[in-house]
């Protein structure tokens, strides 16, 4: 089964907009999961500009399903996480100003910075993923950081979907290939959307989760939270 992540941090971006507390980030979380959400992922990036430190502490009370914070592996969110203890952390490359996550990280030049902190997070007790593009040779370099599982990052797939879906998967359906010979687990996200969702798990109904923020959040503004997230879990026949 794919799980579904539902990654709130654009409600957090709503309620930042007013200054005050509506949306409730909490609420939405704890009904994200009501609604059917199989986990919650957030992303604190260190500008602050949705998800707060305080958001960070105030989710750990309330999320009862997989709990996934993402971030750059900097002191700040080592600590943060190690503190948290969330069921999975996903290690992404992003530079502090960055518009949104953009890229993978480059697991061979990067492999013994990798390993220290995937390390750490692990002899903290919490599952290691690595945010990644699909170029083969980072991803058979992946099961040397020592991570548990990969995110594919889905945005090139999201893009060429629309122009030719047979071979926009196709780098996705090898990595995940490679992937799963070097007994990773596969997580996906990035742009996935209810478009694009469907394809994506029939062509890979190995993927451990998909973590999908913008596009699910987008579309609850015309259909609802809970119908939303009923219509993703459909795209993962579920
Ligand atoms: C890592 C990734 O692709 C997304 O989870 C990321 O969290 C999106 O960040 P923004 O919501 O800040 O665009
Ligand atoms: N890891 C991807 C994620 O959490 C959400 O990405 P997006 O759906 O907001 O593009």
């Amino acid at each position: 089964m794919t799980r579904l992540s539902v990654n709130i941090n654009k409600i957090a971006t709503l309620r930042n907009a007013r200054g005050g507390n509506n949306p409730n980030v909490v609420q939405v979380a704890k009904d994200c999961e009501r609604f059917g959400a199989q986990g919650i992922t957030i992303h604190p990036r260190p500008d602050e500009r949705h998800i707060t430190t305080q958001d960070v502490y105030d989710l750990k009370q309330v999320v009862t399903t997989e709990f996934n914070i993402e971030g750059y592996p900097d002191q700040r969110f080592m600590d943060l996480v190690k503190e948290i203890k969330p069921a999975q952390a996903t290690l992404v490359p992003d530079p502090p100003h960055v518009l949104t996550s953009n890229a993978g990280w480059d697991t061979i030049k990067q492999k013994s910075f990798l390993k220290e902190v995937i390390a750490d997070l692990k002899e903290a007790g919490i599952r290691t993923s690595i945010f990644i593009g699909t170029e083969t040779h980072l991803i058979e370099a992946a099961a040397d950081t020592g991570t548990d599982r990969i995110e594919l990052y889905t945005e090139p797939y999201a893009t060429n979907y629309a122009k030719n879906k047979k071979e926009a998967v196709v780098p996705f359906v090898n990595a995940a290939e490679i992937a799963l010979k070097q007994n990773l687990g596969i997580n996906a996200g990035h742009d996935l959307s209810l478009e694009n969702l469907k394809y994506l798990y029939e062509q890979i109904p190995e993927m451990e989760e998909v973590s999908i923020g913008h596009a699910l959040i987008s579309d609850a503004l015309y259909f609802g939270l809970e119908n939303t997230i009923q219509l993703y879990l459909r795209q993962l026949k579920q």
